[in-house]
């Protein structure tokens, strides 16, 4: 019965083509002819000291249960001892020639007894099923393999593009950690001084990382001759490591410690090779403790090949990104540097501009001490000068051409508290309409056609010193709305400028023109006037203090003197009395230059010649226009009292009023205005 049923197994074992099946075959045909109730088989492990159950799915069979204390040892198998009073087991060992490919384990009831025919046929079947067995085995491994192709090939073509750490990470998630169910895993690369290793890539959902020195350990470089690694190193087939027996044995080092601690019970290592040369190392961790099959391992090895790639791949993508980065620093730093050259160059030029600014008013500074005048019209003139020096009052001076206006402007400001910085100034009728602006406030660049370069203004270079307007009559009316603006804010803005920038500019202005008459008559903004004339100081004309002329003349004829190196110290009366009669419309800048003239063509110690214009050419070069009328003290005290009134916006009394800004007591003020018809709608 034996023997006819063996000859029909032998047909139905030549079908077997996997463990499966060859299962269904020892639970079917062989349970009924050997009678045993339950059978498994037993494969040695790749660590050839352990088996493992080839039927690894049938969960529920008696051996999975006994399968923990089986698999640790290729000893006979031993019943869990909660079975050894149910069960008696019968053990075959499965040949192939004279290889050990697996062993054969039958459970019989223990009460029941096993014939002897049964016994001895035992071998022959246990024959039968090795050869079922290894052709079990290789078929599956053929089909193991050609899986394998598969997913090599797909992953070729994933490992291929990939140039960034989380496309790797992408890769092991989505299709590794499938492919081998593991818990955690990283990489670890050889540093440069190819004695440490250091973590590379983590799992971004490690079973570590909450770990209190996870973070350390990431960071750590670790030696590679440790014992571990260089195991890993010196193979090219995966390493395991049970954690479980590590930890027994006590001797872990820490970063199997920290797995250990977080849940890991099996590593498996595998170095990454670039055409021989060890790159690092991949390592999987498994929290169940569960073997790999040596097909497996075999394909991590396979995979490690390709990840290699991937990590030669994300590190030179990494090198040239970081010298991509260090080009664009560079390139930054070049821009920054350029850009410093060009606040260099500016601030340079405005240096320039600066020192050449003060050499030429150093050229042209004159001394208080300089201002010639015995006259009770100069005295006048010197004690305004003397009450406003101090102040930071805007102030107008008025006067004819040469009079002295420049002379009185830098008095001021060489006798006030901004004496230590520079008086700027700024002739408003010499400049080109256009450049009025420009020369005033300073252009950004580009602002207009030309301004190839930024420039700052007379106000920002007068700042926190004095600002001299000069010929402040013939500022054009669109500047003259900027002036006030810039007045009144005391702030400017250069043009095509994005920002204001705040001044602190004391003003002086002058003019020869008839100022009150160009406002009457609309062309210089009455507002403005308001705001320049604070403090008016009018210059008499030299033809209104002819007491001056002898010493204007002495003083001229001893500086002209002294500078051509002539000895001359004497005007012939005759002369003099020509001066004292002379109009003077160019004032003491003509009487200056006359005297000059002289000198150059006085050969002895006395000027007996001064080159005055004939009478005919003094009415010529008389000037037609009155530059500003000659007015009574009276007239003169009322116009500055109602100017005072407009200034103060009508108020006459307390802080601020009209009286307090004249100096006068409330009652002084009613009476003078009462005096001087001066009624509230004259400035209300
Ligand atoms: N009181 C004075 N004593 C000595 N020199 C004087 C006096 N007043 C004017 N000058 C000289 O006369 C010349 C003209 O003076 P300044 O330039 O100050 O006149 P100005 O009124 O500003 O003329 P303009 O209106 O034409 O600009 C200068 O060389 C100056 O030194």
């Amino acid at each position: 019965m034996i023997c006819h049923d063996a000859n029909n197994l032998n047909v139905a074992c030549l079908r077997v083509r996997s463990a499966k099946q060859l299962f269904q075959l020892l639970n079917d045909r062989l349970k009924r002819l050997l009678g045993y109730t339950y059978t498994t088989i037993f494969l040695p492990g790749t660590n050839k000291t352990t088996l493992y159950n080839y039927f690894s799915d049938l969960q529920h069979h008696p051996f999975a249960r006994s399968a923990a204390a089986t698999t640790s040892s290729i000893n006979p198998y031993l019943l869990h001892p909660a079975d050894s009073k149910k069960w008696k087991p019968l053990q075959l060992d499965l040949l192939n020639g004279e290889k050990f490919i697996g062993r054969w384990i039958l459970l019989y009831g223990a009460q029941e007894t096993v014939s002897e025919t049964c016994l001895e046929s035992l071998p022959g079947f246990a024959e039968l099923i090795a050869a079922t067995l290894t052709n079990s085995i290789d078929y599956e491994e053929m089909l193991d393999r050609e899986k394998e192709n598969d997913i090599i090939q797909s992953l070729n073509i994933d490992f291929a593009t990939i140039r960034q750490k989380q496309d790797l990470l992408k890769v092991i998630h989505f299709k590794l950690k499938n492919l081998f169910d593991f818990s955690d895993q990283f990489v670890a690369v050889i540093n440069d001084d190819k004695l440490t290793l250091s973590s590379f890539l983590q799992d971004t959902q490690s079973w570590a990382d909450e770990h209190p020195k996870y973070k350390q350990s990431v960071a750590a470089k670790y030696p590679l001759n440790d014992g571990v690694f260089n195991k890993v190193i010196l193979s090219k087939d995966p390493q395991v490591f049970d954690l479980r027996q590590q930890h027994a044995r006590g001797n872990m080092p820490e970063y199997f410690q920290i797995l250990y601690d977080s849940g890991v019970r099996m590593v498996f290592m595998v170095g990454l090779h670039v055409r021989d040369r060890m790159i690092g190392l991949w390592c999987i961790c498994q929290v169940d403790g569960q073997h790999m099959s040596s097909g497996q391992l075999q394909l991590i090895r396979k995979i490690s090949v390709q990840l290699s790639i991937a990590v030669e791949n994300i590190k030179a993508n990494e090198a040239i990104a970081a010298k991509e980065e260090e080009g664009r620093l560079l390139l930054r730093m070049s821009d920054d540097i350029a850009n410093i050259h060009d606040l260099i160059k500016r601030y340079k030029q405005q240096l320039e501009e600066k020192k050449i600014y003060l050499e030429e008013e150093i050229g042209t500074t004159h001394n208080y001490a300089e201002i010639i005048g015995n006259g009770p019209e100069m005295q006048k003139v010197f004690r305004l000068v003397s009450k406003v020096a101090g102040t930071d009052s805007t102030v107008l001076i008025l006067g004819e051409t040469g009079t002295g206006k420049e002379l009185i402007a830098r008095a001021i400001h060489n006798n006030s508290s901004r004496k230590e910085r520079i008086m700027v100034k700024v002739n408003c009728a010499t400049l080109p309409v256009h450049l009025v602006e420009s020369e005033l406030f300073g252009h950004e660049r580009g602002s207009f056609t030309g301004a190839i370069e930024r420039r700052i203004g007379k106000f920002e270079l007068a700042n926190h010193g004095t600002l001299f307007l000069d010929e402040i009559g013939e500022l054009p009316p669109e500047l003259q709305v900027k002036l006030l603006r810039a007045l009144q804010e005391k702030e400017i803005e250069r043009i095509g400028g994005k920002t204001t920038i705040k001044v602190d500019v004391r003003i002086i202005a002058a003019t020869n023109r008839d100022i009150e008459k160009e406002v009457a008559e609309g062309r210089f903004r009455n507002d403005l006037y308001y705001r320049l004339n604070i403090f008016p100081i009018c210059l008499p004309p030299l033809r209104s203090r002819t007491e001056d002329i002898p010493v204007l003349a002495a003083h001229f004829m001893q500086r002209f003197s002294k500078k051509l190196g002539k000895q001359i110290n004497k005007i012939s009366h005759s002369k003099l009395q020509e001066l004292l009669q002379y109009s003077w419309p160019g004032n003491i800048r003509e009487l200056e230059h006359l005297v000059e003239r002289s000198i150059l063509l006085t050969t002895g110690d006395t000027i007996t010649d001064i080159p005055l214009p004939s009478p005919r050419q003094q009415n010529v070069s008389q000037p037609a226009q009155v530059y500003f009328s000659l007015k009574t003290i009276d007239e003169n005290e009322r116009e500055h009292i109602l100017n005072t009134l407009i200034y103060c916006k009508g108020k006459i009394t307390g802080e601020g009023g009209a009286a307090q800004r004249l100096g006068v007591p409330n009652s002084t003020l009613s009476s003078k205005m009462k005096r001087l018809g001066i009624r509230k709608e004259h400035f209300k």
